[in-house]
């Protein structure tokens, strides 16, 4: 070889050398230069295209790992500790911008900005996840898009489902549920000397909603086949809607279906379409015998079939305004009744105060009901309380999407931004709440330390707030108070001697208890056993 064609070969792949040195140095730096922005890929992809308001400013945010941002944290199940450490440490509790993927998301961890955000109608809208698409939730209120058909669906539901009228006429049913519940109970006592409270209450809750909804009831321990269906379904609808699906961040990556998401979303539906569709059938075939139903007298799906026609639903929209209601009414209120026993074993100084209060309203001879719970101030506290320390959408369960381009105090929010509220790092800041670590219903019993949980006082709002303020919120309260009031009347609980309660938490569609609580449920006198 020459030393001409030598040089030429030297130069050449050094050029091509520095050409590869050089772009990636210049991937380095893109990379880093994204992955370095406040609040993460997703952030400075937005940022790269628009030129961002002058008179705003940038809101602070970590910038997680290089594409996947904090991907990790949502994963995992304790998402609304690892967010609150973050968002503490960044001095960014008023706001925190991040990124999961390609996915825009800021956090409030403050009542002002918290209210803000829910309170505004920029906010009205759900960010709808692959599964709830493809389980046909995006036509069921709680993710239909903000606008006539959400409106109409809240209306219809606020007059005939949620009414206090109507809440007041399902007292007698909540009550017997609540007694079939105790007889439970006390058979596994008697089989096994310990009972785990989770499936019974699931069970009592899912009757209580089926019930109002569909006006059906299962028996309590037979294994009767149609509702041993109905819980395999309800589970099944639950983890998909709760697991981290990779597909909601990464939209190249939904065709492959890696999770399998898709696939069992699409049987799921196959299955609930064929479940409700028999009992809206059902309900048909008895109106069509009977000659119609007062929408008094009958359940939620009689009203439903009942609409004028221009608002008439498609049998499809109908099943997913039902089905919805089962998922939404059953899960919340179980898990809710879950903590507040455990916390009850935990402290039985709080459970005995709470018996002598049942027992000076009602007597010992009368059983507790929905007309004595105003009388038990006591009680209701317990209930607020552990609403303070568990709740059950510690992230307010599904979050809000940004309609339009919008401001959150200084900080501008571009539309299509994921926004959430952390109401755990609310309800946790002794910033807020003295003692906040500690479990103290004493703290709502004085006047002026009251606080309302409805919505209104973003220090403690576990229903959310503002125009998509959870609707059943006064029939969750109703359910849970009623039920919570039955248990401690009748029955003492302690701890059993081979299982600790433990509080840890795992948050997966809501916020349940990792180790479910086994205890012991001891009848409290003669006159009730
Ligand atoms: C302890 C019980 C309950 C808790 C803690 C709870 C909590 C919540 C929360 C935090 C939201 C989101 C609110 C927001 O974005 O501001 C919500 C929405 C919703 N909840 Fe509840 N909930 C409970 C019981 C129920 C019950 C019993 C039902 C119905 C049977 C229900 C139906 C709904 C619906 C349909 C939505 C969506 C509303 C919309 O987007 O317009 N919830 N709930």
């Amino acid at each position: 070889m020459s030393s001409d064609t030598l040089f030429v070969l030297t130069t050449s792949s050094s050029s091509v050398l520095s050409l590869e040195l050089f772009l990636c140095l210049f991937l380095f730096v893109v990379v880093f230069a994204f992955w370095l922005y406040p609040g993460g890929l997703a952030w400075a992809l937005y940022y790269k295209h628009q030129t961002k308001p002058k008179s705003s400013s940038a809101i602070p945010g970590p910038s997680g790992l290089p594409l996947l941002g904090l991907l990790f944290a949502f994963t995992g199940s304790s998402t609304h500790k690892v967010l609150e450490k973050l968002s503490r440490t960044l001095k960014a509790t008023s706001l925190m911008a991040f990124s999961v993927g390609f996915t825009r998301f800021v956090i409030s961890s403050n009542p002002e900005t918290a209210k803000e955000m829910l309170n505004s109608s920029a906010f009205a809208d759900r960010p709808v996840k692959e599964s709830a698409y493809e389980l046909l939730f995006h036509r069921a209120m709680g993710f239909a898009p903000y606008g006539e058909y959400w409106r109409n669906l809240r209306r219809i539901s606020a007059t005939h489902l949620f009414s206090p009228k109507r809440i007041a006429s399902f007292g007698k049913t909540r009550q017997l549920i609540g007694t079939k519940m105790m007889q439970e109970i006390m058979v596994s006592m008697e089989n096994k000397g310990v009972v785990e409270v989770k499936k019974i209450l699931h069970f009592g809750s899912l009757n209580n909603v089926m019930m109002s909804v569909f006006g059906k009831c299962y028996d309590f321990g037979n294994e009767n086949e149609e509702a041993l269906m109905l819980e395999g379904l309800v589970s099944e609808g639950y983890e998909l809607l709760g697991v981290f699906n990779w597909s909601d961040h990464f939209p190249l990556l939904g065709w492959l279906d890696l999770q399998g998401v898709s696939k069992r979303c699409k049987e799921l539906v196959a299955k609930v379409n064929v479940f409700v569709g028999k009992i809206i059938q059902d309900h048909r075939l008895k109106r069509g015998s009977t000659g119609g139903i007062s929408s008094d007298e009958g359940d939620f799906v009689d009203v439903l079939l009942d609409l004028e026609k221009e608002n008439r639903l498609s049998d499809s929209d109908l099943i997913a305004v039902l089905w919805e209601m089962i998922f939404r009414g059953t899960d919340t209120v179980a898990i809710l009744l879950e903590w507040i026993l455990a916390r009850m074993v935990l402290h039985p100084e709080i459970q005995a105060k709470a018996q002598a209060e049942i027992d000076s309203a009602t007597g010992s001879d009368r059983e507790v009901t929905d007309a004595d719970l105003p009388n038990l101030p006591y009680l209701l506290a317990i209930v607020k309380e552990t609403l303070r320390v568990h709740p059950p959408g510690p992230l307010l369960s599904w979050a809000r999407l940004a309609i339009h381009d919008t401001h959150v105090g200084p900080h501008f929010i571009p539309a299509g931004t994921t926004a959430m509220v952390n109401m755990w790092a609310i309800t946790h800041d002794e910033n807020i709440w003295t003692e906040a670590e500690e479990f103290k219903p004493e703290r709502f019993m004085e006047e002026d330390h009251d606080v309302a949980i409805m919505g209104s006082d973003l220090r403690l709002a576990p229903f959310g707030a503002g125009r998509r303020v959870c609707p059943g919120k006064a029939l969750g309260l109703a359910t849970v108070h009623l039920w919570f009031a039955q248990l401690l009347q009748n029955l003492k609980w302690v701890p059993s001697d081979n299982n600790v309660v433990d509080l840890s938490e795992c948050l997966k569609l809501s916020m349940e208890m990792k180790y479910p609580l086994a205890c012991k449920a001891i009848p409290r006198g003669e006159s009730f056993e």
